[in-house]
């Protein structure tokens, strides 16, 4: 690898980048909920929600995650309400990503009932949806975590998300998360859900350690004895805790943009926890979170890590085979993913970069 040359975003979006933490509803464009939005405003003259392209003007990223977690019930919800618009937007969430250079993507998402949608049909639309774009490109693999809100979900509730990601393993579900605002709930009341998840070859992750409130040291002893195979965010961690990550090498998927524009850590770029952790044994995912939140695409996080900790063309190579490590597929699509960062590292050097179908 020529570390002559910079890092800039021809090569971000060029490097075969795997995504583990994405939000579907938050990673859909503004553009997108706008096209819906039309489409509803349409069909629909009396519906009475303002234009999404106001509501989150373009380039807004200072959501702090009060007005974060309200967008989705007052916007994206009101929207992505039906199974065309679910559609949809899974398409364009699915398209961006491919764009962006994702070559491996587990995207995540709380299956919703509403409006006469049940879980079961959120679930069977989403992966519906993955299917028929599996048949357009080979070039980015996908799956789909299922995730618990914290928020809102009672034990039984996160029973029946488990049982619906075991029932489709064989269609692409390949693990379960809790996610949602991390002020409220308490996790503990999840333990048997996801022991079954577990005992049913599910993959684990956790959010983990988001603000001061989700830190307490006796919910991340809880996290932790749910053995999660990885980790999001890992912000507020004691080092008796910190220690325990690393002797288990738990992956972990870090997501800068969204960790400074949220305010979830103290200061900057500069001061993110990626420069911590990229020191130690464990695998680590640049993610985006929710980039339709915070408009940095994960070529962008590559080039964020890049500028602010002045890491060369081989150490983001390096962290993106290490990344592999952490996908929840399995071996065959281990190698796939190394395979593909093979084939790009001498075609980096003679600069032609071609990679799209
Ligand atoms: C700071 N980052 C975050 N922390 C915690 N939960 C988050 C999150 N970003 C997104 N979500 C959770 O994911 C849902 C949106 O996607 P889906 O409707 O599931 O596809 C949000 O409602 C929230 O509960």
């Amino acid at each position: 690898m020529d570390n002559s040359k910079p890092v800039d975003q021809d090569f971000t979006k060029a490097l075969p980048k795997i995504e583990l933490h994405a939000h579907l509803s938050g990673s859909i464009s503004r553009q997108c909920l706008h096209e819906i939005w039309k489409r509803k405003k349409e069909q629909t003259p009396a519906f009475d929600l303002e234009d999404p392209l106001v509501l989150m003007p373009p380039g807004k990223v200072d959501y702090t995650l009060e007005t974060f977690f309200s967008t989705f019930s007052k916007l994206t919800y009101q929207l992505c309400n039906d199974l065309e618009s679910l559609v949809y937007a899974t398409n364009s969430v699915l398209g961006d990503f491919l764009e962006d250079g994702v070559v491996y993507l587990e995207l995540r998402t709380i299956p919703r009932a509403s409006h006469g949608i049940t879980r079961e049909e959120y679930v069977n639309t989403v992966l519906d949806t993955i299917e028929n774009f599996r048949t357009k490109t080979e070039r980015m693999s996908v799956f789909l975590i299922l995730a618990v809100d914290r928020g809102s979900m009672t034990a039984t509730e996160a029973d029946k998300i488990v049982d619906l990601a075991i029932e489709n393993k064989s269609r692409g579900v390949v693990g379960v998360d809790i996610c949602g605002n991390p002020t409220k709930g308490d996790v503990s009341i999840y333990k048997e859900p996801f022991a079954k998840a577990k005992a049913n070859g599910l993959g684990i992750t956790l959010h983990f350690a988001e603000t001061t409130a989700s830190a307490s040291a006796s919910e991340l002893s809880t996290l932790l004895s749910f053995q999660p195979d990885r980790l999001g965010h890992v912000i507020h961690v004691p080092d008796e805790i910190k220690k325990e990550i690393v002797r288990r090498k738990v992956g972990l998927e870090l997501c800068i943009s969204c960790n400074v524009h949220a305010k979830m850590i103290n200061g900057g770029f500069l001061d993110h926890h990626f420069g911590y952790w990229r020191h130690e044994d464990c695998p680590i995912v640049l993610c985006t979170d929710d980039v339709g939140f915070f408009c940095s695409p994960v070529s962008n996080e590559y080039l964020l890590a890049a500028q602010h900790f002045a890491l060369t063309r081989t150490d983001l190579f390096n962290v993106c085979m290490k990344s592999a490590d952490a996908i929840f597929a399995g071996e065959y699509y281990k190698k796939r993913i190394r395979g593909m960062l093979e084939e790009f590292s001498p075609v980096i050097e003679l600069e032609q970069v071609n990679w799209l179908p």
